[in-house]
């Protein structure tokens, strides 16, 4: 632990983009992911005005404020026994304690968050500490590229860094899994691990693996905008193997064995057993193999289906990433694209409302700053998204 406690600090961390394994991965299957070079950025500092503030300019317009001595009082009552070297989870009598302070916040997406929030909060500084906290990202909320767990990991390390109790990443990932809890209901860990901890990754058990080969390919996200919610996906698809276990076990299997046939190509292309366009030519069919077993699971949509046929139609393969109804889509770019190919299928996409960038995957887990010129970000809340982005464009280049 780095005893000394910081005035204000500017946290980031990435979104991700899971290759193969959603959704099994909950079940304990393992997932190939990497982080993205699209990231969240938690701005905290000290303050000594006895409130506690919560902007979240991306989803919320007016900041939450709660008074300190409210928060310690809670705090005392429900959080006595915890303890910021253990993440713990949010009870339903402390869930209970939250949603009172949190009344008029009606948004499901803003109550989440801020339940988030307020549970590390209490945690880890026990409502004895002032602040003012402003989460902003640069990637689109709630489409499937985890901005749920960068929210949770900035926070999280934010707070521990602020406090004094340093920046052990395993620490960071335990609270942040703890506050996707709080989001997602039961997530598998694997979106907090990488916005941790960075790369191009195996997940499985809680464990990452660094996985050569990921990095070489190309790849191109379309947002659909149509709006998902984890916690409503991941439910439905244990609705379904609840009804349909014996048909549900074997899809889910078939995950791990795509992300196992995936793991020995990569292992293939290394020591030369086949050629670069075999290998994109079986990763192809993997893609359309995990998109259909996601679609049989209950969680496409029609915006994800016609990404795939207007990629399809242009001689390239999509799949569903993420938690899917909705969301975002990934599209495996061959290096013989041209770029007239991917400007047309962009403008296709373009017309049904979608949004597609090609982004960096790979890149560094969280980062935390506590030098003064990146903290004191009086206007980090209200600088328009043109002037945000290349400002946050010029940090954390891996
Ligand atoms: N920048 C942000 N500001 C506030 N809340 C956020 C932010 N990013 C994520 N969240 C929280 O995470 C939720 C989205 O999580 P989720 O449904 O898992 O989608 P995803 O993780 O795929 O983006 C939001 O509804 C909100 O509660
Ligand atoms: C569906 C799932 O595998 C990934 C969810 O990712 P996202 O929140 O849609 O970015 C759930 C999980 O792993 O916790
Ligand atoms: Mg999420």
């Amino acid at each position: 632990m780095t005893s000394q406690q910081q005035n204000a600090v500017l946290v980031s961390a990435p979104g991700k983009v899971i290759l193969f394994g959603e959704h099994a991965v909950v079940y304990g299957k393992p997932a190939i992911a990497a982080s993205l070079g699209l990231r969240t950025y938690s701005w905290i500092r000290r303050t000594n005005d006895s409130n506690v503030r919560l902007n979240l300019p991306d989803i919320h317009t007016l900041p939450i404020t709660w008074e300190s001595r409210v928060l310690a009082e809670l705090a005392a009552a429900h959080y006595r026994a915890s303890d910021w070297a253990t993440p713990a989870v949010l009870t339903p009598e402390s869930e209970t304690a939250l949603s009172a302070l949190i009344e008029g916040v009606t948004t499901p997406a803003v109550r989440q968050a801020t339940l988030a929030f307020l549970h590390l909060y209490l945690s880890i500084c026990k409502g004895r500490s002032d602040l003012d906290t402003c989460v902003r990202s640069a990637l689109p909320v709630g489409a499937g590229l985890g901005s749920s767990a960068s929210y949770s990991v900035t926070i999280a390390a934010g707070l521990l860094a602020l406090g004094g109790y340093g920046e052990d990443p395993a620490l960071v990932n335990g609270w942040a899994f703890m506050a996707e809890k709080v989001i997602h209901g039961n997530p598998s860990g694997v979106d907090n691990s990488l916005a941790t901890y960075g790369g191009a990754k195996v997940y499985s058990h809680g464990k990452l693996e660094a996985l050569g080969g990921f990095g070489s390919l190309r790849f191109m996200l379309t947002d659909t905008r149509v709006p998902k919610n984890t916690k409503r996906q991941v439910e439905l698809v244990r609705e379904r193997k609840l009804r349909f276990p014996l048909a549900m076990d074997l899809l889910i299997d078939s995950v791990q064995g795509i992300v196992e046939e995936c793991k020995s190509l990569f292992l293939d292309v290394e020591q030369k057993r086949v050629s670069e366009d075999e290998m994109l030519t079986a990763m192809e069919a993997l893609i359309d193999m995990n998109h259909g077993i996601m679609s049989a699971c209950g969680v496409s949509h029609p915006s994800l289906e016609m990404v795939r046929l207007v990629t399809a139609s242009h001689g390239l393969r999509s799949k569903l990433t993420g938690a899917g109804g909705g969301g975002c889509a990934l599209t495996l770019i061959r290096p013989d694209t041209t770029r007239e190919t991917l400007d047309s299928i962009k403008e296709r996409l373009h017309l049904e409302g979608f949004m597609c960038f090609e982004t960096e995957v790979g890149g560094v887990g969280v980062t935390v700053r506590s030098d003064p010129d990146a903290c004191a970000w009086d206007s980090f809340a209200d600088l328009p998204a043109a002037e945000w982005a290349s400002l946050v464009s010029t940090l954390d280049k891996p």
